[in-house]
């Protein structure tokens, strides 16, 4: 979306007025109701984000929910001239508002890494929110999709999903672990190492989102890029394992990935919205139940439709470079899935 606006708006400078184009692509007059969440909605992810989907021409009722300070996020954000209604929810009594005829509700509610954190270190307190949040989710809007941005991602969304069993409402289709940063990290350094624009640039990144089970397939990046050496690969690959790691420490302190974080997960819930209003071939990768390997969760390709997941697609074919990686990625990526779930069935 974002993309097309930006093109068009430069191709405005020989054409059509910039306000008239920006009137175009805000024109809701096709696209159905939807309703979409963000709780944490007050956090530095939560507040660009939500102003990205307040940009986003497929949302009418945008719902912001944080335990402070939403009133005035929402009020800032519901004066920009876009279609959707924007509603600030507050404290616990105002959770089941925030999610009533809720879409998609995206997570990004809990505590970021310091430096010399890893982020199973956030599981202790992330866990409990997340779990609670999920909660109300399987009362208020048991059929919304989800989109869980809380880390550590490969423990959240098993919890998430063990809640929802309990509940009854579990549906596999339904949870996303949002693992999109990844991708949009693997395009930028592989962009700048092969010289390529990063517009036209694609690499699926599967397994998890926590250092080595991060595994990006620049084997299967495009454009192919031929001056790329078995080094190079290697450099890129560490690099995207630790991008989450090189902006806590340049943040030293001050948190970790924001404005990358909620530019990414505006790109997912973007894809999750085409996908329920029937817009073909939207596939992003996704860390979501899932049987392509032995593990029960796994991020992959994921083709989304009008029940969220419609395809959870194969890994297609793998350098031994990645083989290696996969091998090693699922000791750890089995154990933090394993304590997810431990954490619903053993409280
Ligand atoms: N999946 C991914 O790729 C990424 C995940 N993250 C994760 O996202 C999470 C949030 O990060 P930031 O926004 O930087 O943190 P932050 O501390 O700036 O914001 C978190 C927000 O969550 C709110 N919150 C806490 N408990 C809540 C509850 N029970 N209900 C609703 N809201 C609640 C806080 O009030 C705060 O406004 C962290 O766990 C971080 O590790 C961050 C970057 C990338
Ligand atoms: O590194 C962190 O703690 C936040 C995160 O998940 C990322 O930036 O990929």
């Amino acid at each position: 979306m974002l993309r097309s606006i930006q093109s068009s708006l430069r191709r405005s400078t020989t054409g059509a007025s910039s306000t008239h184009l920006l009137r175009r692509f805000y024109s809701s007059d096709s696209a159905p109701e939807r309703k979409v969440a963000v709780l944490g909605a007050a956090g530095g992810i939560g507040q660009p984000l939500a102003l990205l989907m307040k940009l986003n021409p497929l949302v009418s009722k945008l719902s912001l929910y944080d335990i402070a300070a939403t009133p005035g996020v929402a009020a800032d954000i519901s004066h920009i001239n876009t279609r959707s209604e924007v509603n600030g929810y507050m404290g616990e009594d105002q959770l089941g508002k925030a999610l009533e005829g809720c879409d998609i509700v995206i997570i990004p509610a809990g505590v970021p890494r310091k430096p010399g954190m890893n982020r199973d270190d956030l599981f202790n307190i992330n866990a409990g929110i997340v779990k609670s949040l999920c909660t109300a989710i399987a009362k208020y809007c048991p059929h919304a999709l989800v989109n869980m941005i809380s880390n550590p991602v490969n423990s959240t969304v098993p919890i998430a999903a063990e809640v929802f069993k309990k509940a009854g409402t579990y549906d596999e289709k339904k949870l996303f672990g949002v693992t999109m940063l990844d991708v949009v990290r693997a395009k930028t350094f592989y962009a700048e190492k092969a010289k390529v624009p990063v517009e036209g640039v694609n690499v699926p990144v599967v397994g998890g989102h926590a250092g080595i089970t991060i595994l990006p397939l620049f084997s299967q990046a495009t454009p192919q890029a031929n001056n790329l050496s078995y080094e190079d690969i290697e450099a890129l690959t560490k690099r995207t394992q630790d991008g989450g790691t090189e902006v806590v420490v340049a943040k030293a302190g001050m948190g970790s990935a924001t404005l990358s974080m909620a530019y990414a997960g505006a790109i997912f819930a973007d894809a999750c919205l085409k996908g329920l209003n029937g817009v073909p071939d939207v596939v992003e990768c996704s860390f979501v139940q899932s049987c392509i390997t032995e593990l029960p969760f796994f991020a992959s390709k994921v083709r989304l439709g009008k029940n969220g997941v419609e395809e959870v697609l194969d890994l297609g074919p793998l350098s031994d470079y990645e083989k290696q990686g996969l091998e090693s990625l699922k000791p750890e990526l089995k154990s933090s899935i394993e304590k997810g779930i431990k954490f619903v069935t053993e409280s």
